[in-house]
């Protein structure tokens, strides 16, 4: 069995209604089962700031499924809550990232293991830090990558539970 982390976010529609849906779907997925649900966090946008705040939360699986077929069963739920890609980084009901799937270091046209860009989201890091303050990423433990974060970090987002 794999340990993997998702990433959770939403901010179109009924961001909690979303959010409870597709934990649901993921509830749902062959040979996995659901071990943890981190808080739920109030975030800003990152990246494209022309759209209303997020609600994030990470999840903590333990799965037989192979990386690929975890990305598209994640996609599946993209698709059944009606998720539209307008803008990058635009506005969405819901986008489930792979964040990390064990020790696993892979990239394919369609898979990067760990998530790219997990290093420099507040709104990944926190709620991933919940379930694990010992994760290591990009060899530096959680906790530096969130102190590092500064003004971004923990004080601002310690507020923003939902
Ligand atoms: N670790 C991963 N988790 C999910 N999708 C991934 C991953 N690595 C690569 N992808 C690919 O990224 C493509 C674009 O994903 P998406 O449109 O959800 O990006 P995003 O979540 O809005 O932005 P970001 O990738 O920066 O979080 C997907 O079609 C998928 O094939
Ligand atoms: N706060 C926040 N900002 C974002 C998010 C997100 O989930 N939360 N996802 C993005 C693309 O994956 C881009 N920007």
């Amino acid at each position: 069995m794999n340990i993997v982390y998702l990433g959770l976010g939403t901010n179109l529609g009924d961001r909690e209604e979303n959010l409870k849906q597709a934990i649901d779907l993921i509830k749902d997925f062959s040979k996995t089962d659901l071990l943890e649900v981190s808080k739920v966090y109030e975030t800003e946008p990152w990246g494209y700031n022309k759209q209303d705040s997020f609600l994030n939360l990470c999840l903590k699986l333990k799965t037989e499924l192979s990386p690929q077929e975890l990305l598209e069963n994640c996609q599946s739920v993209e698709a059944k809550l009606k998720r539209k890609r307008l803008v990058k980084w635009g506005p969405r009901t819901i986008d489930v990232d792979i964040l990390l799937y064990g020790d696993l270091d892979m990239q394919t046209d369609d898979l990067i293991i760990p998530h790219p860009r997990i290093a420099e989201r507040a709104f990944v890091l926190i709620p991933l830090a919940d379930l694990d303050e010992s994760l290591v990423i990009d060899g530096k433990y959680i906790v530096d990558l969130i102190v590092g974060l500064g003004e971004n970090g923990v004080e601002k987002y310690k507020n923003s539970v939902i």
